[in-house]
């Protein structure tokens, strides 16, 4: 059994606009100690999927539908109380973007750290307090005894992400979620961030869900991805075989829309067009609006995951048997 276990997962928004389909029927597991990237463009849903599964998605939202199965037990089904007492900060724990607004400007870091640890153990203050200064020198902060009495304006924006870390690793939880963690970061702090969660990774054999538009990010951390395009799942693979052998039309154009260093920026291509909106989503495939290799039937036919390699499937029809092709690639544009 997975460590994560999420079915069919529904997050809607009820707007004055409409219906918002942010997130629609999407499935995934993590397994104990792997990384599992969710990928996609903005607005795909990846942050309104992590925040479902712990219960932080605020009205007009609602999850709708599908269940959120954590080391045997069922989200969906926990009081607020439970998930705060007993789940978030200390089963899974969150890192976000921006480190600014998860800190409290007021209090010192340390002071930050021991709280979440008082909170979710037994220790002492002396014993959360000794347990911060071990968190800031885990995760790479040089003199932990002086930096764990200083506040988080006294931080760079690198190491308040470090800092943020060490939060989340406070309770040792089995799964941390990182939503877009060095988006605000210039590339080298970037790099150094990542390398971080590797070593988290090796040391304390947490699972980790990586939400990221980035799949050079993704290529540094995570053993799988799922790709996410307007509210579901499209594809999800181990990363090794997503990126040698993309299956989805959606994939392939992300992946060429990635900087290689061997690539010359004219070379690029982005994917064309713009993701529709999530209240009055395409019928059938909803990528059919931008995809280069659409027929007629995807306009009629909601795609179901169809397995295309080992641990690897695809929500495309063109790889239904009938439709002559198993490769629907890019190359075919302009073909019939
Ligand atoms: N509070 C809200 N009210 C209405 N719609 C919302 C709300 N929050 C999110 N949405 C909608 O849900 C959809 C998914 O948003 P989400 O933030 O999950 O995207 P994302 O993949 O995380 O994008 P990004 O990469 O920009 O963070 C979008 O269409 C968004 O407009
Ligand atoms: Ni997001």
């Amino acid at each position: 059994m997975s460590l994560l276990e999420v079915e069919n997962l529904r997050t809607y928004f009820y707007t004055e606009s409409g219906i918002v389909q942010a997130v629609d029927g999407v499935s995934f597991e993590v397994d104990r100690g792997e990384t599992l990237g969710l990928v996609g463009e903005s607005g795909a849903g990846k942050s309104v999927t992590v925040k479902s599964l712990l219960g932080l998605v605020n009205s007009p939202g609602k999850v709708v539908d599908g269940s959120v199965r954590f080391d045997g037990r069922d989200l969906t089904e926990c009081s607020e109380r439970e998930l705060r007492r007993e789940v978030r900060g200390s089963e899974i724990s969150f890192v976000f973007q921006d480190p600014m607004t998860a800190l409290n400007p007021v209090f010192t870091v340390g002071n930050q750290i021991a709280e979440i640890v008082e909170y979710h153990t037994d220790a002492t203050e002396s014993e959360a307090y000794d347990r911060a200064i071990e968190l800031l020198d885990d995760v790479g902060i040089p003199d932990p005894e002086q930096r764990v009495d200083q506040y988080p304006h006294e931080f760079s924006g690198g190491m308040r992400q470090r800092v943020l870390i060490a939060m989340a690793l406070s309770c040792n939880p089995k799964l941390i979620i990182a939503d877009e963690p060095t988006t605000a970061l210039d590339v080298t702090i970037q790099a150094q961030i990542l390398d971080l969660f590797d070593e988290i990774q090796a040391k304390y054999d947490t699972a980790i869900v990586y939400v990221t538009h980035d799949l050079g990010v993704v290529r540094e951390v995570c053993n799988r991805v799922a790709v996410m395009y307007l509210g579901k799942v499209v594809e999800h693979a181990p990363y090794e075989e997503l990126y040698r052998n993309p299956k989805h039309p959606y994939t392939q154009s992300l992946l060429r829309s990635v900087v290689r260093p061997d690539e010359r920026v004219d070379n690029l291509n982005p994917i064309e067009g713009t993701m529709p909106s999530a209240i009055d989503p395409p019928s059938g495939c909803r990528f059919r609006t931008r995809c280069p290799v659409a027929v007629d039937d995807c306009a009629r036919i909601e795609p179901p995951r169809l397995d295309v390699g080992p641990d690897h499937d695809s929500a495309c029809i063109l790889y239904e048997e009938g439709y002559g092709t198993d490769e629907p690639r890019l190359h075919q544009r302009g073909k019939p």
